[in-house]
């Protein structure tokens, strides 16, 4: 049974101008109460004015990148400090459409971590396998290896969060097995352990990502160290997201 507390995680990736904010006040409506997080990482033009609209609310907003200098000439750029201005409270790093989109390495990530948590933000480390890894049968050492590269030592249950995203499971509405979820969970989960100790290891929440929608959530959740869902297409809507919120509330 895991001690990591549960999260679920919206990733609005390039999705969304001020008329999406109608969902957020939707989605702040459907739960004054969650008993677990409540995150969207909508894109930067909206993080200031959605963190506002959620002031009094259990949503909380997040970004979905920083860069790993504080300030400077890098055009285009926004930096760890710049979110917490904005309202955030989180960020997403090396997702695997930045991974690839802008060749960021698991070395890039671990610079932004650093930078990301130095001034306070919960950093949600993105973690995945292609395909071609999994039926090469490499999985594990690839999560392993990203793993071990992309945290930082300054990681602790507090300021961290792991996401696993088979790359071939992002908006292909091709879901892992439960068993598949649960032996790369464990294994971030052993490892996590190994490196931060048991209190810390194990306090991360592990979250699960790739099409994740009402329909699979109860089931995915079920899974041991399974703690929660970065979830992209299906939390664009409060309609969607709103019932992945309320099956993780219901998981054990
Ligand atoms: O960050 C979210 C993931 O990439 C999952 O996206 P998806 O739920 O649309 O498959």
């Amino acid at each position: 049974m895991t001690q990591a507390r549960k999260l679920a995680a919206g990733n609005w990736k390039m999705n969304g101008t001020r008329a999406a904010l109608a969902e957020l006040e939707a989605l702040a409506r459907a739960h004054p109460n969650p008993s677990v997080g409540i995150l969207i990482c909508p894109p930067a033009t909206l993080i200031q004015t959605a963190s506002a609209a959620m002031a009094d609310t259990p949503v909380e907003i997040g970004g979905q990148d920083c860069h790993a200098e504080p300030s400077g000439t890098h055009t285009g750029d926004i930096s760890a400090e710049m979110l917490v201005d904005a309202g955030a409270t989180s960020v997403i790093l090396g997702h695997s459409e930045r991974r690839e989109d802008h060749e960021e390495s698991s070395e890039d990530v671990r610079a932004k971590a650093k930078a990301a948590q130095a001034v306070g933000l919960v950093t949600i480390i993105c973690l995945g396998e292609s395909l071609a890894q999994r039926e090469a049968n490499n999985t594990l050492d690839i999560i392993g290896g990203q793993l071990a590269a992309s945290l930082p030592d300054s990681c602790c249950a507090t300021n961290t969060v792991v996401a696993y995203e088979p790359i071939w499971a992002i908006g292909t509405g091709k879901v892992p097995t439960t068993a598949q979820i649960d032996e790369v969970h464990d294994f971030i989960r052993t490892r996590l352990i190994q490196r931060f100790g048991e209190a810390e290891g194990g306090g991360i929440p592990l979250l699960y990502g790739g099409s994740v929608k009402p329909g699979n959530a109860a089931e995915i959740f079920a899974t041991d160290n399974v703690d929660g869902a970065l979830v992209g297409g299906a939390s664009l809507k409060a309609e969607d997201f709103s019932p992945i919120i309320t099956a993780l509330e219901g998981s054990a």
